[in-house]
């Protein structure tokens, strides 16, 4: 690995650092909030593809689970990976890599249609789908009752959506910017 990537690496780590700084806003009817740091973990997969994206997004998540205060609110540690929430931040970890994938795959030249698609599918519909799973294990509600207050996240989700998209589209149409991320 180059030095290049290794500094791409640390820069979407840093980003996905700073997203968290945002506190989070309490749903109150689950204990899950809504967060700009799952932004990070799209831009990770539309931005680095799924190799440095991965790690990118790994390394995050082991500075929090040895202690930094780098999730929204400041929390930080082992109990991050076994709270209500944890299905999520688990999901955020293969994220990237079905992002990247599938955008390598399916959309090398970055068709705006399919890398919405892709990111909202494995970065909204996956991470949701997953954290909900866990929510309805963690809290005794049933799977269904979890999936129904997941779509609470949705709306602002998509919305996260169509933000990493642009910043991927305008990122990526600079050649200098495209070549360093080949
Ligand atoms: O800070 C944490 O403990 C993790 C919060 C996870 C929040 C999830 S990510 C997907 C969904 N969209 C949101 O805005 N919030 C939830």
């Amino acid at each position: 690995m180059k030095a290049k990537d290794i500094t791409q690496i640390a820069l979407m780590t840093a980003v996905i650092v700073i997203l968290g700084m945002f506190p989070g806003i309490p749903l109150g009817f689950i204990p899950v909030p809504i967060v700009l740091q799952n932004m990070g973990v799209m831009l990770a997969g539309a931005l680095l593809g799924p190799k440095k994206g991965t790690i990118s997004v790994a390394l995050f998540l082991i500075l929090v689970a040895i202690g930094m205060p780098f999730m929204s609110g400041g929390n930080g540690g082992i109990a991050c990976f076994m709270s209500p929430s944890a299905g999520y931040v688990i999901a955020w970890l293969f994220t990237p890599l079905l992002i990247g994938w599938a955008e390598s795959r399916f959309n090398a030249d970055h068709k705006p249609v399919l890398e919405f698609a892709f990111i909202w599918l494995f970065g909204v519909l996956f991470i949701d789908g997953v954290g909900a799973v866990w929510l309805a294990f963690a809290t005794h509600i049933t799977i269904g009752q979890s999936l129904i207050a997941n779509l609470a996240f949705i709306p602002g989700d998509s919305i996260k959506t169509v933000a990493t998209l642009l910043v991927a589209q305008a990122l990526l149409k600079n050649k200098t910017v495209a070549a360093q991320l080949q």
